[in-house]
């Protein structure tokens, strides 16, 4: 299988790595890219051919992922569009936030076969989550394959709804981010009660990797595994209501809320008729 990525940054980067000689050879895997330095990186490390600029291997490809910044879209598409319609039916993955699945194809000059998704940076390591969505001109066998692909880097969620890609890029796509800015703050607690730094990044991220694992493993809600930790009167106790009067929860949900709207404020914004 030969996959196309327009744009060789960080999502790319990550999502690559876990498809390069594992579903299929780097050589297989065709990255265009303006930036010299981002292709030379990922030719070093996957074997990947690259190109500066969208050219015939991008025709030949069974599949074109789209991951260049969501305000860049509407240019690529553009540059893409005839390339598209001299290949053999590819599918287009499309990765960019807010960027919705009827403006991409209005931009690529009509063309159907688009898959709209929302990976994640764990797919790095092969432990990613994509929410997906077909659209109307997918067919089966293309569906299939774009679920192999990113179930190579994790697992895959299909929605019935493109609305719903917004709530899902506000909780797994940004979601890395959430969970690192806490283990930022946790590090930073651990320094200040006087532990080194070495000290503070284990306890953190084992106790991440340990609840999270917890979490995944027992069939119990999340909240009663909260509960089985905070002794009555206890140090959990005084955190979590510390919390709870900090308004860490309701400050969460807020910013969750602020990352599906500004989702689909992009989509508004970058999808507005030409
Ligand atoms: N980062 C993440 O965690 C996630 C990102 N996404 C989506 O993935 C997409 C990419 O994000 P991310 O990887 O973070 O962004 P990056 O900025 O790291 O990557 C985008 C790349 O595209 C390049 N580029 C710009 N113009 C073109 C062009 N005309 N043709 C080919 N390549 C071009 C950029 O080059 P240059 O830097 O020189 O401009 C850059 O290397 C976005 O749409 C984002 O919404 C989705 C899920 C998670
Ligand atoms: O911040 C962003 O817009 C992208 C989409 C999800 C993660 N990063």
């Amino acid at each position: 299988m030969k996959i196309a990525f327009i744009g060789g940054g960080n999502m790319a980067a990550a999502l690559i790595a876990g498809l390069a000689n594992k579903l299929t050879p780097g050589a297989d895997i065709h990255v265009v890219d303006p930036n010299a330095d981002a292709l030379a990186r990922l030719h070093k490390q996957f074997g990947v051919t690259t190109a500066n600029a969208i050219d015939a291997p991008v025709s030949a490809a069974d599949v074109i992922v789209l991951a260049v910044k969501p305000q860049s879209m509407r240019e690529v598409a553009a540059q893409l569009a005839p390339f598209v319609v001299a290949a053999r039916q590819p599918l287009i993955v499309s990765i960019a936030a807010g960027i919705r699945g009827a403006d991409l194809s209005r931009w690529l000059g009509g063309y159907g076969a688009i898959v709209r998704c929302m990976p994640n940076t764990p797919a790095l390591i092969g432990l990613g989550v994509t929410g997906m969505v077909a659209m109307a001109g997918v067919g089966e066998q293309q569906r299939a394959l774009a679920d192999d692909i990113l179930r190579a880097v994790g697992a895959t969620v299909w929605l019935d709804d493109e609305a719903k890609i917004d709530a899902v890029t506000a909780v797994s796509g940004s979601g890395p981010a959430y969970v690192f800015y806490f283990i930022e703050a946790m590090q930073q607690a651990a320094a200040e009660l006087g532990l080194s730094e070495e000290q503070g990044k284990q306890l953190a991220l084992a106790t991440f990797n340990g609840a999270a694992q917890l979490a995944t493993r027992s069939v119990e809600p999340v909240s009663l595994l909260r509960e089985r930790v905070t002794s009555k009167g206890g140090t959990t106790y005084a955190a979590l209501t510390s919390m709870e009067v900090g308004g860490v929860k309701a400050a969460i949900v807020k910013a969750v809320h602020a990352a599906a709207r500004r989702g689909k404020e992009m989509g508004d914004e970058l999808g507005a008729a030409d």
